[in-house]
């Protein structure tokens, strides 16, 4: 049985009117749904229309036409105490409450229950305790906001959103501003939030790989403003991921499921020793400075990985005499050079010929 949406929107147009009262429309004919159980990310290149879709989707910004339905009901019949305890909206400009603790902010998501007065009972103080818990921040509670980092002032956000018991929880960015460890600690944070039951998590966010990996549904728009949805995985194989964000020469590799920027191509090189990981991060280093991998080793200048004394160094044979490298930056400086002599007819520069793996000054390394 197809489970009833949280939100609906039904031929949505979705834009602004100018103050000649004429109508730009950023996207037109949406129709979706947010159902429970799904986190749902939100996509698209700069100025698509993210912001705007989530604006209008919670009242803040009137539709040009359509209908949005809130738990099956007109969106417009809701009041604003009516709405708050259904959806709450964690915006990434929203932290400017600095002389205000954890605590208080988490308490702040409360207001649909105890009125703008704030007196919060046992009950409340559970909840937000309960919300703090969840996004792992209990340790902040007594912290000042002007003392948290990003990512900490997003956690607690996301608790002041989550103290409002909502069904719906609409994030817009926020993972911006954070690191790496963070961005994914915040992204499996509403993943598990929107497995509660009868509760939908959707956010908008620029970081593609975080969107395709844990997204269970996915909403794009492309730069004409068209909107898809669908899995991850569908949205690659339609081939609308890659040509929504591709520019420049960047493309989406389908294959590996990434962007690959062009390097400039400078020839191939075969590659031989190590099945290891070392071979994959060689491969890479290869490849991201403009040498194919030979799928028949009929390259010229050939790499191999090998060891010396224990440690891993890299050989490189091209009809000179072989040269040994204890690293695959200095391996890589000198097929570059090799490039560019073929190219100049130049002699190799002193230095690099200077720069042979010796096991001596490793062994003098090692021991100090
Ligand atoms: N108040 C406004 N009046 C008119 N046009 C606007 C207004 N706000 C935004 N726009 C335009 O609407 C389009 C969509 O903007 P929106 O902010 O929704 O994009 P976005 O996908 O969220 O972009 P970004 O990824 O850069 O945040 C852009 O062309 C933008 O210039």
């Amino acid at each position: 049985m197809k489970e009833k949406p949280l939100l609906s929107a039904c031929d949505l147009s979705i834009g602004y009117t100018t103050r000649k009262k004429t109508q730009k429309v950023i996207s037109e004919n949406l129709n979706l749904e947010l159902v429970p159980g799904e986190l749902v990310c939100l996509i698209g290149p700069n100025g698509a229309g993210k912001s705007t879709l989530i604006r209008t989707l919670i009242g803040m910004q009137p539709s040009l036409t359509g209908d949005i339905s809130l738990m099956n009901r007109p969106l417009e019949d809701f009041t604003a105490m009516e709405k708050a305890r259904v959806l709450s909206v964690v915006l990434t400009s929203n932290t400017n409450i600095s002389h205000f603790r954890a605590f208080d902010v988490v308490a702040l998501g409360r207001y649909p229950y105890t009125g703008w007065s704030g007196t919060l009972s046992e009950e409340d103080k559970k909840i937000v305790s309960f919300s703090l818990d969840s996004v792992g921040a209990t340790e902040l509670s007594n912290r000042f906001m002007s003392e948290l980092s990003d990512g900490e002032k997003q956690k607690v956000m996301i608790a002041r959103g989550l103290a409002q018991d909502p069904s719906i929880l609409v994030l817009d960015e926020p993972t911006a501003f954070l690191d790496l460890p963070h961005k994914i600690e915040v992204i499996r944070i509403l993943k598990s939030l929107s497995r509660h039951p009868g509760r939908a998590v959707l956010l908008s966010i620029h970081d593609l790989d975080i969107a395709m990996r844990t997204a269970d549904r996915i909403w794009l728009f492309n730069k004409k403003g068209e909107f898809f949805s669908g899995s991850p995985e569908d949205l690659i194989l339609q081939g609308v991921f890659g040509s929504a964000f591709a520019m420049g020469g960047v493309h989406f590799d389908n294959e590996k499921g990434t962007f690959i920027i062009p390097p400039e191509k400078k020839g191939d090189a075969n590659l031989l020793g190590n099945n290891g990981v070392e071979r994959i991060w060689t491969a890479h280093a290869l490849e991201r400075a403009g040498y194919c991998i030979s799928k028949d080793n009929s390259s010229s200048i050939t790499i191999e990985i090998g060891n010396n004394s224990g440690n891993t160094c890299w050989k490189c044979m091209n009809g000179e005499p072989e040269r040994e490298f204890p690293s695959i930056a200095d391996m890589i400086k000198y097929i570059n050079q090799i490039h560019e002599n073929k190219d100049s007819k130049k002699q190799l520069p002193v230095d690099l010929i200077d720069q042979e793996f010796d096991n001596t000054i490793v062994d003098e390394v090692c021991l100090t």
